[in-house]
């Protein structure tokens, strides 16, 4: 594994704010620490970058123990890159200058490599532009084209789209992962931004309270979940009351659903099943209704919040041209891929 954390402990006084932390990363992996304010993202990526010290555990960096109750090898020495939200780029250097900021070599080897940075970053008619004359998007990617520069043995961005806005962000993550990927980069970023985790990342850690939830593949995370409180984190989504009818098989409002695999709880008990938005379909034909409560227009669809006869609701994500008015009832069925239940 190219970095390894196994079983990292950290509190500041009574707060426990890294409790067991573990995950690994191979070479070339693109990896995101996805949790809400407070979950301990930073400190885990102070701790790898060498800021912090650990009370707990170990963290290996190639075949090199960094960290662990004996060994504490500062930041400058672990060759670990850092991109921040805020760009730090130096005002008075041209972006050229800025990516050469960090290079030990020759003159020559020097230009070869910026030169291939601004390619990468498509910035190189800005070679000689000061950080002040880019826009947010492009600075972001001068500070990332510094911090692969020396290429290092890791690179660490703490949210580095945060201060961009909403659109920009996504496309940013698209683009920055790319680059990585031609750099051949194993990267860490920490975010709390769900759609940029899932932009970049190969594998998110979900946080919560100082360790890992669920550490896996965007999509399983959202059709697979693992705990009810990565359910209730990733996507959007309503938990339904059911009952499990046999070993596979749970009866709900909306009908009758067998999953592939056993659900693993005993006849007759009453579960909580998660329902995503994309689960309820909306069809005129359909015999079962609801009753719309809510609604957002998002441009390409509408997520409805509907109303089931019980008094159970239930969000759906229907395309923009079924326009229906709040208090309207519409036909649904429910076309539920994976079944994902927790004891109620
Ligand atoms: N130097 C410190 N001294 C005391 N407490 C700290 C210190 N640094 C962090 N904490 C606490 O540790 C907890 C985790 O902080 P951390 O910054 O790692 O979380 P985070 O998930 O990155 O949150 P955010 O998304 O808000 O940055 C928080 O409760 C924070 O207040």
């Amino acid at each position: 594994m190219w970095l390894d954390v196994k079983g990292v402990g950290k509190r500041y006084g009574d707060k426990i704010v890294l409790d067991d932390l573990s995950f690994s990363l191979k070479i070339g992996d693109i990896a995101c620490l996805l949790g809400s304010s407070g979950s301990g993202k930073t400190t885990a990526l102070r701790a790898i970058a060498g800021f912090e010290h650990v009370d707990a555990g170990q963290i290996c960096l190639g075949e090199q123990v960094v960290c662990d109750e004996r060994t504490f090898v500062p930041a400058h020495e672990r060759n670990v890159g850092m991109v921040f939200q805020d760009h730090a780029l130096f005002p008075h250097l041209t972006v050229a200058d800025n990516i050469a900021f960090g290079l030990s070599c020759s003159k020559v080897q020097k230009q070869q490599r910026v030169e291939r940075l601004l390619d990468l970053i498509h910035l190189p008619q800005h070679a000689q532009s000061y950080p002040h004359e880019l826009s947010g998007g492009q600075q972001q990617r001068v500070a990332l084209a510094r911090s692969l520069a020396p290429r290092p043995k890791l690179l660490l961005l703490d949210e580095p789209f945060s201060s961009l806005d909403v659109e920009l962000r996504e496309r940013l993550a698209r683009e920055v992962r790319e680059i990585l990927k031609v750099e051949g980069v194993t990267a860490l970023m920490v975010t709390h931004d769900q759609q940029e985790a899932f932009a970049m990342a190969d594998v998110v850690g979900v946080m919560n309270h100082g360790r890992i939830e669920q550490w896996d593949a965007p999509y399983p995370l959202y059709h697979e979940p693992k705990t009810r409180y990565v359910a209730d984190f990733i996507g959007q989504g309503v938990f339904m009351t059911g009952v499990a009818e046999n070993e596979t098989c749970i009866d709900l409002e909306l009908g009758h659903y067998c999953g592939k695999e056993a659900h693993g709880f005993a006849a007759g008990q009453t579960l909580n099943v998660l329902i995503r938005p994309d689960d309820v379909i909306h069809d005129d034909q359909a015999e079962q209704t609801a009753v719309v409560k809510s609604k957002v227009f998002r441009g390409t669809d509408f997520i409805y919040t509907l109303i089931l006869p019980s008094g159970q609701e239930v969000l759906a994500q229907v395309p923009s041209h079924h326009r229906h008015d709040v208090g309207e009832a519409i036909g649904i069925y429910l076309d539920l891929d994976h079944l994902i239940a927790f004891e109620k």
